[in-house]
């Protein structure tokens, strides 16, 4: 019987899309664990979204890749988000938590909100709830969806780019609610981003992918120690050229 902490453990994975000579993840061996926000970071093009989508067989997964629980434990937020223009925000709501067989949130036409909202975030809700997705802000559309993948439940959450095209302070809210799911349950959560700083103040391990494998692992605090006012930026490509 296994008693071991539930992670997911990729060792020597080495993967090309088809038709492409050059491997884009290249024996890279990684351990994704609950308790934390894992963080992968790189540059356009470093595989982020390819190892997301391999640790989610939407491309078959490869044997190197363990411990990734069953599809139906699976939450993947895609870059893009595609929801018919026309429907409104409580549809898209009734959309992610009735297709959720563990939730118990019902969908009237008084807007969702719950204890942990800021008055920011009520307010946007009240907005939204009756308004056509087509008809949002782009930010406002990633608030929403994210908000409503974070109140399913699941083993493992993947989010490509959750805070782009969103403001400072509901970035902060969204990433504040992700965070809140490694307290709560033992499922893993995976995200990427190209905003850095904004993980300062969350429970994070960061993994930077370049040149196909791990370049630093580690914490906020580990990775901007050695840079000049703690930029994380600056810490980015201190690492690439090492
Ligand atoms: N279906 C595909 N066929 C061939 N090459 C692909 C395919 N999808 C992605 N690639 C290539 O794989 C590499 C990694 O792409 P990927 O989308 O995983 O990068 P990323 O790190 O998510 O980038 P970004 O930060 O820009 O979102 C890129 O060089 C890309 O051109």
């Amino acid at each position: 019987m296994n008693w071991g902490i539930h992670m997911i453990k990729i060792q020597n994975l080495s993967y090309r899309h088809k038709g492409c000579s050059k491997y884009h993840l290249e024996n890279l061996s990684v351990e994704f664990k609950p308790g934390t926000v894992n963080v992968i970071i790189g540059k356009n093009g470093s595989g982020k979204t390819t190892l997301f989508d391999l640790i989610t067989n939407v491309i078959n997964r490869p044997a190197e890749i363990k411990g990734v629980p069953k599809e139906s434990e699976i939450i993947y937020q895609l870059q893009g988000l595609l929801f018919p223009a026309t429907l409104k925000g409580k549809d898209l709501f009734r959309f992610f938590l009735y297709t959720d067989y563990k939730n118990d949130i019902r969908i009237s036409n008084t807007p969702y909100t719950d204890q942990y909202m800021a008055p920011s975030e009520i307010e946007l809700m009240e907005k939204v709830w009756n308004t056509q997705f087509g008809q949002l802000s782009v930010g406002e559309r990633r608030y929403l969806s994210i908000l409503a993948i974070t109140l399913m439940q699941r083993k493992l959450y993947v989010f490509d780019e959750p805070t782009s095209g969103v403001d400072p302070e509901a970035r902060m809210q969204i990433l504040q609610r992700i965070e809140k799911l490694t307290r709560a349950t033992n499922s893993i959560v995976i995200l990427s981003t190209h905003t850095l700083h904004e993980f300062q103040h969350i429970n994070c391990k960061i993994h930077l992918l370049h040149k196909g494998n791990i370049k630093f692992q580690g914490t906020y605090t580990q990775f901007v120690e050695n840079t000049f006012n703690h930029n994380p930026d600056v810490a980015f490509y201190q690492n690439l050229i090492l």
